[in-house]
């Protein structure tokens, strides 16, 4: 079975209260984003043990701790009777860009050994499997935005105006380490209430609808500044940094183009509609 897991945009992002865990409480709208890696998971020959085999973007660390392997492996737990198997993962979202391209990568691997083996899993149940892989996993499992609560794993229905607008990602090459940028953060109550930030023009959204993460980043990492600079120069409505980086994107109202824009060759940089 081929599937194509996609990244995640978050559309504001506060940071709230420190749990006594160590993790965080949020509030962040998440959107899917037609950034695709591709996966294929099989049956693997008589004799032959589960495997992974990667290609495209390097993975930091040993394949054997793989999410989409983790995901697999999850699964056995509780159906032993699940075969070896082999999967084959083509990365091409970023890493460490706070696109959720590994959280994308598990929870689809969830859902198509659900398929590939008929388990009859519920989209419920396979949400509390995604929350055990990583607290962005849950979102992947729907895939539609949503208002992200508590871990940034409980979701609230959202309606938003957003699909097809166009929409450019910019990753500066620059890998942050997710919890590191959470230990860069001060919690607070957000600035604006995002749900009703939201319902308004996406044009007024450049002075109410802000990612924490930003503030907190950019002393340490300017560039981030000079890309969202850059998106507004070419005529961005909003720009942000998604989750906790390194990506930055931009948003176009309906109808109109982004300008052409020239950056380093390290870059990479995704451009289409939502
Ligand atoms: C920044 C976001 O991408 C926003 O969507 C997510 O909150 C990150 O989610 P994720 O990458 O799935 O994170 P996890 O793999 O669950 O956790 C990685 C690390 O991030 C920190 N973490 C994550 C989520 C959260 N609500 N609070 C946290 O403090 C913790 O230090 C944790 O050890
Ligand atoms: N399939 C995978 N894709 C990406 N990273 C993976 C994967 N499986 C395991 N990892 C590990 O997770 C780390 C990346 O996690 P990290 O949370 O920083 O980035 P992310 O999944 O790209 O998204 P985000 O920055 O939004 O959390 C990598 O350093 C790698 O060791």
């Amino acid at each position: 079975m081929l599937v194509f897991p996609n990244a995640k945009l978050n559309l504001g992002l506060y940071v709230t209260e420190r749990r006594p865990d160590g993790f965080h409480w949020l509030e962040s709208v998440f959107l899917p984003l037609p950034w695709t890696d591709a996966l294929e998971i099989v049956p693997a020959p008589a004799g032959q043990a589960t495997s992974i085999t990667l290609s495209g973007r390097p993975i930091p660390g040993d394949p054997a701790t793989n999410l989409c392997l983790k995901a697999y492996e999850l699964l056995r737990a509780d159906y032993p009777s699940l075969p070896d198997a082999q999967l084959y993962l083509h990365k091409m979202v970023p890493i460490g860009a706070g696109l959720g391209g590994g959280s994308a990568d598990a929870a689809f691997a969830l859902k198509a050994v659900n398929d590939l083996f008929s388990l009859g899993l519920s989209l419920e149940k396979l949400e509390s499997y995604a929350r055990r892989l990583g607290s962005d996993c849950a979102f992947f499992i729907r895939n539609q935005p949503v208002l992200a609560v508590e871990r940034g794993d409980v979701f609230e229905e959202i309606e938003l105006l957003v699909a097809g607008i166009p929409c450019v990602v910019v990753y500066p090459n620059l890998h942050i380490s997710t919890a590191e940028a959470y230990g860069r953060i001060v919690p607070g109550p957000p600035t604006h209430p995002l749900r009703e930030a939201l319902a308004q023009p996406l044009e007024t959204w450049r002075d109410t609808v802000s990612n924490d993460f930003e503030q907190a980043l950019t002393p340490a990492f300017p560039v981030l500044a000079d890309i969202k600079r850059q998106l507004y120069t070419a005529g961005a409505a909003y720009a942000s940094l998604s989750g906790s980086g390194s990506a930055v994107y931009g948003l176009w109202p309906p109808g109109s183009e982004p300008a052409p824009l020239q950056w380093p060759v390290e870059f990479t940089v995704w451009q289409g509609r939502l």
